[in-house]
């Protein structure tokens, strides 16, 4: 079996991947915002014979977790952002900076769609584009869903945001505190994917396939505009791309990866875009 790990500000994600079929066995989350304590909930080691690490956690927790797997499983894999991986140059003046969630989506995507805008809606939203021949451009971080209605103190932080929600609803005006914050953030969060979307595919003169993962993937994705797909193993995708370990990641297959959205046409959303400015 595979370990994957996919570590965030509030949870570390974990799946068992079959090294034979490349099947996926398990998969859960732990809680790891204010305390994470490294190997309590992970499976069982000893059917695991590699681990997968991508870690935007401090360092001194990802050191305890490596030190912990490396006693107990032969190969133990850290992602790192990089320069160059897999074809794409990446777009920050201090590459190793990058938040490594961000690179292996965006590696991921790019591997599935070539060019592409991947967005991760999790403790933070992070928007990052890659044009066709590769380079990364960088990208946007705003406060994601759970952290923006944290930040208002209005009492409020207990009460989430429905995900089953039609965004019709959530964008409507809010008729009590409750429902101002939500709708408030709600709209905040998919506006500005919305308008980054627009605004850097004209920039560049290209319209991007846009996939979306992420905690928040599936409520904000009710809320875009443009054709999209959701990619719930986007982090993931980038492990199986940059350490390949079974057949079919050797041959390229990335596990649970959509089908590529087509974009509209640039035109549309120049469109969009100018009606949107003009109003
Ligand atoms: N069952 C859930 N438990 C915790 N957070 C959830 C849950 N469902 C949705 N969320 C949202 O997802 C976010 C966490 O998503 P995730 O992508 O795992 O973040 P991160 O990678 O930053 O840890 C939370 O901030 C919250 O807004
Ligand atoms: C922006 C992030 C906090 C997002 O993390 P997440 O919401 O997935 O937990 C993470 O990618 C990170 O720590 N990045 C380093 C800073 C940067 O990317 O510029
Ligand atoms: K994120």
């Amino acid at each position: 079996m595979i370990l994957d790990l996919d570590i965030g500000n509030t949870l570390s994600k974990w799946r068992l991947k079959d090294t034979v079929s490349s099947e996926i066995r398990s998969r859960g989350a732990v809680w790891t915002r204010e305390e994470w304590r490294p190997g309590s909930d992970i499976p069982d080691l000893d059917v695991v014979e590699a681990v997968r690490i991508s870690s935007v956690a401090r360092q001194t927790v990802l050191r305890e977790t490596v030190g912990l797997l490396r006693r107990q499983v032969g190969a133990v894999y850290v992602a790192r952002s990089t320069a160059e991986a897999l074809g794409v140059t990446n777009g920050y003046e201090d590459p190793g900076r990058l938040g490594v969630d961000r690179w292996m989506g965006a590696l991921a995507s790019y591997q599935l769609a070539g060019g592409c805008c991947s967005v991760d809606c999790g403790s933070a939203i992070t928007i990052d584009f890659v044009l066709p021949g590769g380079r990364h451009l960088g990208g946007y971080i705003l406060p994601g869903l759970r952290l923006m209605k944290e930040s208002l103190q209005l009492g409020t932080r207990n009460v989430a945001i429905d995900p089953d929600s039609e965004a019709d609803e959530l964008l409507a005006p809010g008729k009590n505190t409750v429902e101002a914050v939500n709708h408030g953030i709600y709209m905040a969060a998919v506006s500005a994917v919305n308008r980054i979307y627009s605004e850097v595919c004209d920039r560049e003169g290209v319209a991007l396939p846009l996939l979306l993962t992420g905690g928040d993937a599936r409520v904000v994705s009710r809320g875009i505009r443009v054709p999209h797909a959701v990619w719930p193993d986007m982090v993931y995708g980038g492990l199986e791309a940059c350490f390949p370990l079974t057949v079919a990641e050797r041959a390229g297959r990335m596990s649970g990866a959509p089908r590529v959205p087509a974009p509209v046409a640039l035109e549309k959303i120049r469109a969009g875009l100018a009606f949107s400015t003009l109003l």
